[in-house]
């Protein structure tokens, strides 16, 4: 039966409403959204648990590994999913990411119980702050915590489930400096590895039996000790967004424009409607999507430099075929070139190659692809040792290769790196083209256009100037250097 205060909250809560909360404060406090019956189904299915026998070794790995309570059984049980089902926690959970959208993997029931410290034991002592789902590689991309609580907690420091209001902003600011955007990482099997940095005061909640607390992913938080005379007693309940595998490093933000934002930061709950897969399209015409992305490919410019740096790298691409890009990154300026000569109406089909994580990317922009092998984290010394063993799925040659000649990793003085240019000109098929980005200054890239040609003219003696291009980006910044391949396999 509904009570007076949860009728009231149901009016006020609106998912609009929450979407805003979520945004604002990280969190929202829904005060008695549980029937009272089902609360007590609950709390008589773990106490009959308990009853079965709980060993010592579990009471630890709940106390330090905030693990589970509860058998399979007990988790997927009616009393437990009822909380989540029953209530209307999971109607608006489900307009918030529209119901299509929702996954639910099999661990996304804890059963949460803190223990009473001891009698006479009063000391005080805070557990560190987390994330949840920080696991190698980053944030496992999930996008919400429904919590409900099983008892009264109305005193602080009675295992109240503890958030950092606004913490969750301060943390997305932190995490959007390119600087820190890895800087939130798990040590397989190890430590949560969190910044140092003030997320602002705590606040344990209050909470009576039935309540339920929505969190954002990314609010910080922690369980509190407990010196009161019972167990805390709560299940959270982790919904997970369909678009977003949970081996994904990113997270899962509902934006108002219909997009999911990316990131390789996690950002804010915006939405005031369903978020959709991203659209490559709809993001390069909108800087707030794409500058998380223009970061994570390692581009400290605005959403129009973007544009202006990169975009002109298409004028060389005269056919359609096979796109090799050596440090992809996130795959975002693959995705940009795809999107930028499907209006020339050139289609491309992309690889990769990345030495560090952000590859994993690329699965957002590339579902497909990524599934059949398309993107791979490898450096590309390691690649070009034995490419057919390191990516089975790649051709033999692709009909365009693009490599970012950076200024301070390559300046080809070394027979070693001279060598590597020579294997990836002979991995461009007849007819294509291998493109060399030249992102330094002015001085810096005429110095390696120079040097690129007279390696490229002493080991190739059928290369010459007639095969080679310089193109210059809309602002004169940026150099490609494009080598035709002239038959050189024939
Ligand atoms: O039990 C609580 O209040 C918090 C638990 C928690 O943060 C977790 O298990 O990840
Ligand atoms: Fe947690």
């Amino acid at each position: 039966m509904e009570t007076a205060t949860s009728k009231t909250a149901a009016a006020t809560y609106d998912p609009k409403n929450i979407c805003e909360l979520l945004r604002r404060d990280g969190y929202v406090h829904l005060r008695k959204w549980v029937d009272p019956a089902d609360v007590r189904s609950a709390v008589r299915a773990i106490n009959f648990e308990i009853g079965e026998g709980i060993s010592r070794e579990e009471i630890e790995l709940m106390r330090v590994n905030t693990i589970s309570f509860g058998t399979d059984r007990l988790r997927h049980s009616q009393p437990i999913t009822n909380l989540l089902y029953k209530t209307r926690a999971f109607k608006l959970v489900q307009e918030l990411y529209g119901a299509e959208n929702i996954f639910l993997p099999d661990y996304y029931v804890q059963i949460a119980l803190r223990f009473p410290q001891d009698v006479g034991n009063d000391i005080i002592s805070y557990l560190p702050w987390h994330l949840d789902n920080v696991q190698p590689g980053g944030v496992k991309g999930f996008g919400l915590i429904v919590g409900v609580f099983l008892n009264d907690t109305l005193q602080p420091d009675s295992g109240n489930f503890t958030v950092f209001p606004g913490g969750h902003r301060t943390l997305e600011a932190h995490f959007r400096n390119t600087a820190y955007s890895m800087s939130l990482y798990r040590h397989k099997y190890g430590k949560i590895i969190v910044p140092n940095i003030d997320i602002g005061d705590q606040h344990q909640i209050l909470a009576n039996a039935g309540d339920i607390v929505i969190c954002h992913h990314q609010m910080p938080h922690r369980a509190a000790p407990n010196i009161s005379p019972h167990i805390r007693m709560a299940v959270f309940f982790r919904i997970y967004h369909k678009h977003l595998p949970f081996e994904h490093p990113v997270d899962c933000n509902l934006r108002g424009d219909e997009s999911l934002v990316d990131a390789d930061v996690p950002s804010l709950c915006d939405c005031s409607k369903r978020s959709v897969p991203t659209d490559i399209g709809t993001m390069l015409i909108n800087p707030d999507l794409s500058i998380p992305w223009i970061r994570g490919s390692k581009c400290s410019g605005s959403f129009q430099f973007w544009e202006s740096t990169r975009r002109f790298i298409t004028d060389s691409i005269n056919q359609s075929g096979t796109l090799l890009d050596i440090g992809c990154a996130n795959g975002f300026l693959l995705a940009s070139l795809c999107y930028w000569l499907e209006q020339k109406s050139l289609s491309v089909i992309p690889y990769g190659i990345e030495c560090d994580p952000s590859v994993l990317q690329c699965r957002r922009l590339f579902p497909n692809q990524y599934e059949l092998g398309h993107f791979i984290q490898i450096d590309l010394e390691t690649f070009l040792s034995a490419p057919t063993h390191e990516a089975p799925a790649f051709p033999e040659r692709f009909d365009f290769i693009y490599w970012n000649v950076w200024v301070e990793n390559y300046d080809l003085e070394a027979e070693i790196e001279q060598n590597i240019l020579c294997k990836l000109y002979q991995m461009v098929s007849s007819k294509g083209k291998l493109l060399l980005g030249l992102y330094g200054t002015k001085p810096q890239n005429d110095e390696k256009l120079e040097k690129i040609k007279r390696v490229m003219f002493r080991r190739f003696p059928y290369v010459n100037n007639s095969h080679v291009q310089v193109l210059s980006s809309l602002n004169h910044s940026h150099n490609l250097l494009s080598i035709d391949a002239i038959n050189q396999n024939n």
